[in-house]
């Protein structure tokens, strides 16, 4: 089981490879806190960024109060980028994270004031979290496959055999990146330990009016009955976990990213007048790092041995933003969530407070901190105890109406400066004991090689530790020989120490300019690495919106295409109607065709010359062929004469007045213009005798019936020729046409007079069926049409 996180390591603890841990506890340190400032760029900012460590409260206008200085950590004013906060505040507990130390980084402020920014950011501006993700799977080197460390539930971890292990991973629904294209942090830390193999879990849990929340459980719906989780402890002293929470092994950044975002969409958000997007709970995810040292047969696998399974944990905290109602104005459901998040924030508060008291009066009997009040603090308990660092990043707005809430917010952070928490245990892998040296050791290791070699040292000691000339008793007087040598020996050796320091001052002062240009080379490349990173950052940003517009221009293409398809495939269907319709055309033209030649065959049958042509006319000379009156008469019935465009009639003095046109009916009640017709009278033959030539297109085969309507005009003009129409005796005459009078007879004869211009005249008899129609009226076809010319001796 692990046991690094769920308990609290013992000064002589020792780790697996038997080497005794660092000292826990080497003094206290006090929780650390850091200010980010969000942008603001109205006038009468409340609270502006002095320095990197400090700033002042200003009272906005009307307020009397006097301007106040607080001191943090560190202070980050609205200039500053996501990755500036991320490296300062969190990329070292990354590296404790790597390290086996254990880390809670959480953001407090007012609502809105930029904590959920600073925890998680957006696409474009990514945050703590992200990044934190990023560079620690930039820094594991040996990650193991899935399912081999599995969660206990209770807040420890066990060891899969291989064959259940790939068991396991059978079962696995393989991971689907749906995370587009983001900012990603290139930087790597050191520390992890090559000896060892890891794995990456997850888990995401949200308070929410003071219950726990798994957010990672595919459960949880918006009806969250029975679906609270609860804090627990695996012993009086160990440390508070969430019970049954859902541990997801992730491999990559890209992945945890996924299960965080789709945890998001069940946390409880919701649109208030301070903020659109205001969390209402409490989020925090966990990262934890599962170690365990490798076979001792070299297999990449982890020793079967729970004991020596290590778990660091990194608990990155959004706290819900402390709000006023007066301010937001909430009711309801968002006034209860208000009042349960300022509550839970009070009890943080309240803690600190006892923590602070009771560090300050240690001697005092009870020392009750109630951490039990809320389950924040209650989860919070064991980091207070000393179980891994702290920090807290207070984000305020410096908007002027934001002021009152802001002096809370900065005196909280005050007093939280003051609590002493136990210092978290050392990293497990300290720097000494790392596998992998880091670049700078090595390059320090050259340069101090490099200092030796230009030192020297060899040599000169060599000539510094000459054995001197041997010499006796130098007291007695024959030995002044032996002084003067051993004076110059000693004057030799001084001046050649002399040159020793000479030469060693010149090397180091050579080593030292050297060192220095080679720290401002590293300097350098530090800042260009900065610059470079940051023009990465950048460009990833504009390639990201490129691909976007990419992807959305090609996804217009693809609109485009599908219309332009669209409208080929009609363009293709009317084409090819078009073609039909012409098609239907020209066979019904020949159709058309075939049925006139048959009609013309037909009246060239019946205007032949074998059909009896009695006809005698005298008033149309050299028309005697009834083919030729047939031909005439199509030809002019084809007309349609307006009776109104017709030349004014010139009537002889004596033929008094004449109707110039005679309306005529083909259905009754529309007039239309009587077509000229010149036609021998053999009709009127034919009636008045009941012999002589008959037209069988016009004859009747019916006799039986025949009342004959006498259409006349109301002024006829008498000419008194032998030629007189015979009428039936019940023939029924008018001169003004009624609906009733067409009902009444079955043909129809209208009496038409027309003078030409010559002033001759003629009488035309226009005769023709009266038949009934479809809507109940009656329509007259026009069946022949005689005509009596009468012309002037004058004109001949
Ligand atoms: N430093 C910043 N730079 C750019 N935008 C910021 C910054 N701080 C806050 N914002 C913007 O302010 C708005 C509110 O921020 P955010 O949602 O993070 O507030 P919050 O403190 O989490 O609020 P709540 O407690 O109600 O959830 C967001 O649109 C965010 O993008």
């Amino acid at each position: 089981m692990a046991e690094f996180s769920t308990r609290k390591r013992n000064t002589d603890d020792t780790n697996h490879n038997g080497k005794t841990k660092i000292k826990k506890k080497l003094h206290n340190e006090t929780l650390e806190v850091v200010c980010r400032i969000a942008p603001y760029s109205d006038l009468d900012p409340c609270i502006i960024a002095l320095d990197d460590e400090h700033v002042k409260l200003v009272p906005p206008p009307g307020v009397n109060k006097p301007e106040q200085v607080y001191k943090f950590g560190c202070v980050f004013d609205g200039q500053d980028s996501q990755r500036t906060v991320f490296r300062r505040c969190a990329l070292d507990y990354v590296e404790d994270l790597v390290c086996g130390r254990n880390g809670l980084l959480f953001t407090y402020g007012v609502t809105g004031s930029g904590k959920t920014f600073t925890m998680t950011g957006d696409t474009d501006k990514a945050g703590i979290l992200p990044r934190s993700l990023d560079v620690l799977f930039n820094s594991l080197p040996n990650q193991l496959e899935k399912c081999i460390f599995y969660p206990d539930g209770k807040n420890g971890f066990q060891i899969r055999s291989p064959s259940h292990a790939e068991l396991a991973r059978k079962q696995l629904q393989p991971f689907e990146n749906k995370i587009a294209e983001h900012i990603t942090e290139s930087r790597k830390v050191l520390g992890f330990n090559n000896n060892m193999v890891s794995a990456v879990f997850v888990s995401y849990v949200e308070i929410y009016n003071e219950e726990v929340y798994d957010l990672l459980d595919e459960n949880l719906r918006s009806n969250r009955l029975g679906l609270t989780k609860r804090l627990r402890k695996v012993s009086p002293e160990g440390p508070v976990y969430v019970e049954n929470v859902t541990e997801i092994e992730v491999q990559s950044s890209d992945e945890a990213l996924t299960q965080f975002l789709n945890a998001q969409q069940r946390r409880k958000v919701a649109d208030t007048i301070l903020n659109q997007n205001s969390s209402r709970s409490h989020s925090i995810f966990n990262i934890r790092l599962v170690m365990a040292p490798c076979e001792e047969d070299g297999r990449f696998y982890p020793v079967r041995d729970e004991s020596k399974i290590i778990v660091s944990q990194l608990s990155l905290v959004d706290l819900a933003g402390s709000e006023r109602t007066k301010r937001t104005e909430n009711v309801g459901q968002r006034f209860e969530e208000g009042c349960n998040i300022n509550k839970s924030l009070m009890t943080l508060r309240q803690c600190f407070n006892q923590l602070r008291e009771s560090q300050r009066n240690p001697r005092r009997e009870v020392n009750f901190i109630s951490y039990r009040s809320s389950s924040l603090t209650w989860l919070f308990k064991s980091f207070f105890e000393g179980i891994g660092r702290i920090r807290m990043i207070i984000c305020v707005n410096p908007l002027p109406a934001d002021y009152k809430e802001n002096i809370t917010v900065l005196e909280f952070a005050e007093l939280a400066q003051q609590v002493d928490i136990p210092e978290a245990v050392a990293p497990l892998f300290p720097l000494s004991d790392m596998a992998n040296l880091p670049f700078s050791r090595r390059q320090i290791d050259s340069w101090h090689r490099e200092l030796e070699q230009k030192l020297n040292l060899e040599p000169m000691q060599m000539q510094l530790f000459d054995p001197p000339p041997p010499f006796k008793n130098l007291a007695a007087p024959e030995d002044e020989e032996t002084i003067r040598n051993l004076r110059e020996y000693f004057i030799k050796k001084a001046s050649q120490h002399q040159a020793y320091v000479n030469t060693v001052m010149q090397n180091a002062q050579d080593f030292s300019a050297r060192l220095k240009k080679r720290l401002c080379y590293a300097d350098l490349n530090e800042k260009r690495l900065n610059d470079m990173e940051i023009d990465l950052e950048e460009m990833r940003r504009y390639n990201t919106e490129a691909t976007a517009q990419a992807n959305q221009c090609k996804r217009q293409l693809n609109a485009m295409k599908l219309r332009l398809n669209k409208y080929e495939c009609e363009d293709f269907v009317d084409r090819q109607r078009e073609e039909d319709t012409r098609k239907k055309q020209q066979e019904m033209a020949a159709v058309m065709e075939q049925k006139s030649r048959t009609l013309q065959q037909a009246m060239d049958l019946v205007t032949s010359p074998i059909f009896p042509t009695t006809i005698t006319t005298n008033l149309t000379p050299g028309t005697s062929h009834v083919a030729e009156l047939r031909r005439q008469f199509g030809a002019r019935s084809d007309e349609k004469i307006d009776s109104a465009r017709r030349p004014p009639v010139q009537l002889p003095k004596s033929a008094g007045r004449v109707p110039q046109t005679n309306p005529q009916m083909t259905m009754f009640g529309k007039p239309r213009a009587l077509p000229q017709v010149s036609t021998p009278l053999s009709a009127i033959a034919f009636r008045e005798g009941r012999t002589g030539y008959m037209n069988p297109k016009f004859h009747r085969r019916s006799k039986s019936v025949g009342r004959v309507l006498d259409h006349q005009p109301v002024v006829q003009v008498p000419l008194g020729t032998v030629y007189q129409k015979v009428l039936p005796g019940n023939a029924k005459s008018t001169t003004r046409l009624k609906a009733d009078d067409l009902k009444k007879c079955d043909e129809y004869l209208i009496t038409h007079q027309e003078v030409d211009n010559r002033g001759n005249i003629s009488t035309e008899l226009v005769k023709g069926e009266i038949i009934p129609t479809a809507g109940g009226g009656s329509a007259v076809k026009f069946t022949d049409i005689e005509r009596l010319k009468h012309e002037s001796p004058s004109n001949f």
